[in-house]
Parts: structure tokens; C-alpha cells; sequence
């Protein structure tokens, strides 16, 4: 299935026709050099062009009023001193006579895309509009939008399609309040916000955009907004919230379509952000909502407004949409300060609203929301003024790096007797290993799994990585009859080939000898097992009482440790091995495998044992970029689980500054 795109120059066909400081920034050009991108890059003519329409009033009013509705109707007559007129009654925002037509395609546009995406013409999409939406409210224009777009897609897919759940996740820079107003109360709609800050200090300085508006009524704890109080935040910071804040909440949610307010202002060099974050972000932050809802993603666009990162961020997102490999995000050295105490604040807010969030700390003793910098952070600002002019004065950055598809997407390495999964590309040795790595292969795995055909599988074992590490293949499944010898194998195949390869271990372990202490390798193993007295900081035992068939702890362990352990350490191999009997649940491991393909250009290397061949099928879909089905009725993980990942990502902090999520 593929992806929608949308665009219709004609909603470049209105500007602001008078001087206004707090407008201008809103041009038509921001739509042409975001569509020019995707064509020039060749990414459009791999979309599924759908056409915009016009949303009609009853879709509209399933989010604004009649006055407002009719008011606007009025706009296209009007002279241009009466559209200024019109536009002093609203904030930051402004009429043109073609304003009122746009807003419809904008709008419509959103609606085009849920049709698509739920009738399943295509998997995902993204709408590429102005005027934008999140900040316009039942009875009013404000911050360059008419009408909320996304609020409008929400109500009609849950009217049209009978959706019971809407994510809308929205990574625009500012505070979409109009979709908080719209949503507040309603717990069929889990509403999460970043947005730049500042104590109140920056647009639209609303009280209630801070992280304890948690929503009302029966919408309590579907509202969440995380406030940035510094500007100059990066890329770690924007991953830590995903792992640390909206993943956890999202999957609790289970929401049957995601829709995201994909404003691009909270990209580097953009005027209003003032950010950090790479366009290459954008990618990431797709991908980690791509499994929700079996995929079912629609992107509308809000903000940007540095039309260089604008025009990359939004190729990075459309590149991820279809399916591309991501970039590899590298030095990526955890949340700031001020970023932690944002996430603390958030999460302490949520804990008694989402059971993954049970076990958060209690919000920091610095009251971030008071206005007023306390004095002891004087000389904390100071270094960090320092650093931000370091990083927004030259509003440069290189180029995201190209993303290329390997010719194969996933190789299998099986025994003769086993046939391959549809889909895969079996790999036969190309050529027999020299002598030299056969003896050590000999002396390296104790059990018989080197004789004859051993040798033969482990031969095409190390093809398939090479071809891993040329790019040639995208991922593979290795079918062996023992997975521990084939472990100690593969670490050998791969230490001259890989610098760093992260070993996801799934289920208990017989004996684990290759802890290795030169980082070279690092293993999260995630069992039933306490082997705490063995962990070190690369190797790092996940205890569950109850094991991997606990789908709740489990996917704590995932986003709690496991996805920022991985972008912090950055692999360029990941290899996920599947003890015999983890027990893990089928769509927690494919869930599992579409996560572990943000790593490494999706460079994932499945190992499992010939006796749990029958869930070659589902790992196999994964591994071809399937998304992974919804997790069901994920029950409230054990007390102790969840303390004791408090407990050890307290521990490991100091080694690991992603796991951080307390000052
Ligand atoms: C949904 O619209 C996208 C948006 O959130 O980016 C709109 C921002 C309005 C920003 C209004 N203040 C501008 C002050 C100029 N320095
Ligand atoms: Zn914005």
C-alpha cells in the first residue's frame, strides 16, 4: 500500500496584502518549495497523487460555529479595507479575498486524506496545505489559521468511519491550542503538544499551554503538552520526549489513526522555533508513529518557515512515509537540562492518567512554571546562552544524508528442509569461507553446529551480512538450529565488519560468555532472567516477572530503554535474537522489529531457532516494512516491573544520558 500526497497550487493563490510584522512570515512560498522538493527529489512520483476539494459547511461546522462560518463567507467580497477591518477582530492572523477558498482545500484536503487512508486507497499520506490550522477555534481566526483542519479530520473520521480512538500528535512549535479547546474534553482523542515555551514568555502565552493541562471532564489525561522553557533544543530532546512522554502514552491509547499537525517550525533555522533539530528528525519522529494503528498515518502540514529546512524536513517525512531506510542520527548526547525538567514535569503530571507512566518522579523542585529564572540557574543559563548562540547564530547544517533503498529488502539464511517465507530473497553461499574463519568458527560455537552443513549455513550467514553492511540488502531472517552458538558466531562474522552492532536479546539466555566491555557491542537482553549481578554498561539485563509474554512490561522495557540505549549508541548492525520459549506475544515482536528498523538504515538481523519457524510469517512481514498489527488491551504493567525500570535507568544515567528523564 502506498502513500497520498496532496497539493493544489491554488492554495498558493492568496498573501498578505498589507504590512504586518507578525504575518509576513506566512507566504505562498512555503507550499511551492515544499512540493518543488518532493518533485525535484523524485519522491512525489512515488506518492499516490490525490486531489484536494473543498470541505463542505457541515464539515466545518463539525468544529467552528455558524457565526464564524458566515462571517468568513463574506471575505471574498470584500474590499481590502474592510478584509483589515475584518482581521483586527482576530490575532496574528489575516483575510484575503481567495483566503476563504483555500481554507476549504486546506481543510478538504485533511478530509482526502482520511478517506484514503481509511478506506485503504493507501497506508499513509500527507496533505500539503495553507492556510494551516491547529491554532483556529470554534468562533475565531488566530495565528495564520481559518479553520482547524486537523480538529475537522478528527471529527469526521470518527462521524464517517466510526474511528473510537484519534492519536494527534502535533510537532509544530507552537501550541496548537484550537485543538486543545476542541479536544479537551473528550477522551476519544489523546491531543500531544510541543511547544516552545519559554515560562509564557513566547506566542500564543497561554496558561493553559503548559504541561498541567492535562484535558477536563472525561478528557482528563488526553491532553498533553510538553513545554519548551529554552530554545535551542535538539534532537535528543525531541527523541526523549517521544520515548519518554507521547510512545508510552500513545501505545496505552491504541488509537485507530493517527493524525499529525506536521508544522516544520520546530526545525533548525526556522525564525519562530528557533530549534536545533535537524530536517533528518522528521524521519525518526514518522517512523516511531508509523506502528500505531496499523499505520494508518495522516500528516497535514501546520508551520514552517525557513524554507530550506522547511523543504528538507518535509522530503525526510514523505521518504519515511514510503518506506525508505532512515538516516542514522549520530551524536546524539541526550536531553538538556531544561529539557528534563520539561519531561519530568509532563510525565509526573500524566502518572496517575496512563499505567506506563505510573512510575515517573515527582515533578522537579524547581517550579518551571513560574515565569521568573530562579537565581541558581544563573550561571546553568549563562553556559546554556552560550551554547545556544553556538547553534542558532550560523542557522547552518548539512545536508540530510541520502537514504538509499537497497535492490533487496530482506535476505533469509534457512536450512535446506525449510521453506522461505514469501517475500524474502534466500541466500546461498557465494563463495565457501577461507579456512582461516572456519577453524575459528570451529573452536568459537561448542555445539555440532559447525559440522558440515554448519559451516555452510554460517558461510552464507556472513554473505548475507556483508551484503547487510554493502547496502545490497536491507535485513534478514537467520533460521539456525542453535541460536546461542549462532550468537558467539555472528559477533565474530561481524567485529571486523560492523563497528558497532546492538544485540537485542528476546527471552532467557543459557549462558551469555561475549559480554563485551569495548563497547564495540552493546546487549539489552530483555527476560524473565535477574542477572543483575552481570550487567554492565554493555550489557544490560531487563528483568520481567512475569517474562516477555508480558506485553506491557515489555514495551516499557522497549521505549523506557531500549529505543534511546539505541539512539544513543547508534549501531551499525542491529541484531535481534529470539531465545526458544521467550514466550513473546507475535505482535509485540513485530512491533519490536518495525521499532529496531530506526537503527542502523534498517540494517535488522533476525536470529531464531528452526523450532520456532512458525513465526517466520509475521517476522517476515515486519522485516518487509508491513506495519506491525495494534497491540491489544495492554494491561497495567507489575508494580515491580515498572520500579525496577525506574531503578536501573536511574543507574544506568550516568553512562547513558538518553535514559535520563529526572534533573
Ligand atoms: C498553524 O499555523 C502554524 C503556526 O503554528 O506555525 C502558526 C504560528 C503563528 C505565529 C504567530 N506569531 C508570529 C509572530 C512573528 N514573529
Ligand atoms: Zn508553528
Amino acid at each position: 500500500m502506498g502513500t497520498a500526497l496532496l497539493y493544489d497550487e491554488e492554495m498558493t493563490k492568496y498573501k498578505l496584502l498589507w504590512v504586518d510584522p507578525a504575518c509576513k512570515i506566512e507566504v505562498p512560498e512555503r507550499l511551492t518549495v515544499s512540493y518543488e522538493a518532493l518533485v525535484r527529489s523524485g519522491l512525489s512520483d512515488r506518492c499516490i497523487s490525490v486531489p484536494a476539494r473543498e470541505a463542505s459547511d457541515s464539515e466545518i461546522l463539525l468544529v467552528h460555529s455558524e457565526a464564524y462560518l458566515e462571517a468568513v463567507k463574506k471575505t471574498p467580497y470584500m474590499t481590502l479595507e474592510d478584509l483589515k477591518e475584518f482581521t483586527l477582530q482576530f490575532g496574528d492572523v489575516y483575510f484575503h479575498p481567495n483566503i476563504y477558498h483555500c481554507a476549504k482545500l486546506a481543510s478538504g484536503s485533511a478530509l482526502q486524506l482520511v478517506d484514503s487512508v481509511m478506506t485503504g486507497k493507501v497506508r499513509n499520506g500527507i496533505a500539503l496545505v495553507r492556510p494551516p490550522g491547529h491554532h483556529s477555534m470554534h468562533g475565531a481566526a488566530n495565528g495564520f489559521c481559518v479553520f482547524n483542519n486537523v480538529a475537522i479530520a478528527a471529527r469526521y473520521a470518527k462521524q464517517k468511519y466510526g474511528v473510537k480512538r484519534v492519536l494527534i500528535v502535533d510537532w509544530d512549535i507552537h501550541h496548537g491550542q484550537g485543538v486543545q479547546y476542541c479536544f479537551e474534553d473528550d477522551p476519544s482523542v489523546l491531543y500531544f503538544s510541543w511547544h516552545r515555551y519559554e515560562h509564557q514568555n513566547f506566542w500564543p502565552n497561554l496558561r493553559e499551554s503548559d504541561y498541567d493541562s492535562v484535558g477536563k471532564e472525561s478528557g482528563t489525561g488526553f491532553n498533553v503538552n510538553v513545554p519548551w522553557n529554552k530554545v535551542g533544543m535538539e534532537n535528543s530532546d525531541y527523541l526523549s520526549v517521544f520515548c519518554h512522554v507521547l510512545l508510552p502514552v500513545a501505545y496505552e491509547f491504541c488509537p485507530d489513526l493517527v493524525l499529525v499537525c506536521a508544522g516544520f517550525d520546530s526545525a533548525i533555522g526556522d525564525p519562530e522555533g528557533e530549534m536545533c533539530a535537524t530536517p533528518d528528525i522528521f524521519a525518526h519522529l514518522t517512523h516511531l508513529l508509523m506502528n500505531l494503528a496499523g499505520g494508518k498515518l495522516c500528516a497535514v502540514l501546520e508551520g514552517g518557515y525557513n524554507l530550506t529546512s522547511l523543504a528538507q524536513s518535509v522530503c525526510q517525512t514523505v521518504q519515511t512515509l514510503l518506506g525508505d531506510p532512515l538516516p542514522q542520527l549520530a551524536n546524539l548526547r541526550g536531553p538538556c537540562k531544561s529539557a528534563i525538567e520539561s519531561l519530568q514535569c509532563a510525565r509526573s503530571a500524566h502518572r496517575r492518567y496512563w499505567s506506563f507512566l505510573k512510575h515517573a518522579a515527582d515533578p522537579p523542585m524547581t517550579d518551571i512554571s513560574t515565569k521568573h529564572i530562579k537565581s541558581t540557574m544563573e550561571e546553568e543559563e549563562k553556559r546554556e546562552m552560550a551554547e545556544e548562540e553556538r547553534c542558532t547564530e550560523g542557522k547552518v547544517w548539512p545536508e540530510p544524508p541520502e537514504r538509499l533503498c537497497p535492490p533487496v529488502c530482506s535476505g533469509s539464511v534457512l536450512p535446506d528442509d525449510v521453506a522461505c517465507p514469501d517475500g524474502l530473497k534466500r541466500l546461498s553461499s557465494s563463495k565457501d569461507l577461507e579456512p582461516l574463519l572456519v577453524s575459528k568458527l570451529k573452536n568459537r560455537s561448542r555445539t555440532a553446529a559447525v559440522d558440515g552443513d554448519g559451516v555452510t549455513t554460517f558461510s552464507r550467514l556472513y554473505t548475507l551480512i556483508e551484503k547487510l553492511v554493502a547496502n545490497e540488502i536491507r535485513n534478514g531472517l537467520v533460521l539456525v538450529p542453535d541460536v546461542t552458538a549462532a550468537m558467539c558466531v555472528v559477533q565474530d562474522l561481524t567485529s571486523d565488519l560492523v563497528k558497532r552492532v546492538l544485540v537485542v536479546c528476546v527471552g532467557k539466555e543459557k549462558e551469555l560468555d561475549y559480554v563485551t566491555t569495548d563497547g564495540k557491542v552493546l546487549v539489552v537482553q530483555i527476560s524473565s532472567e535477574d542477572n543483575e549481578e552481570q550487567r554492565s554498561k554493555y550489557y544490560i539485563p531487563v528483568c520481567l516477572k512475569k517474562g516477555c509474554s508480558d506485553t506491557s512490561g515489555f514495551i516499557q522495557a522497549v521505549f523506557g530503554l531500549l529505543l534511546p540505549l539505541g539512539y544513543e549508541y547508534n549501531p551499525d548492525l542491529v541484531l535481534l535474537v529470539r531465545m526458544p520459549g521467550s514466550g513473546v506475544v507475535d505482535s509485540m515482536w513485530q512491533q519490536l522489529i518495525g521499532l529496531l528498523q530506526g537503527f542502523a538504515k534498517g540494517h535488522t538481523l533476525v536470529l531464531m531457532q528452526v523450532n520456532e519457524k512458525a513465526s517466520m510469517g509475521s517476522t517476515a512481514s515486519a522485516l518487509l516494512g508491513h506495519p506491525a498489527p495494534p497491540l491489544q488491551e495492554l494491561q497495567t504493567p507489575f508494580p515491580e516491573d515498572g520500579d525496577a525500570l525506574e531503578r536501573l535507568r536511574e543507574r544506568l544515567q550516568a553512562d547513558w544520558k538518553m535514559l535520563q528523564t529526572t534533573s
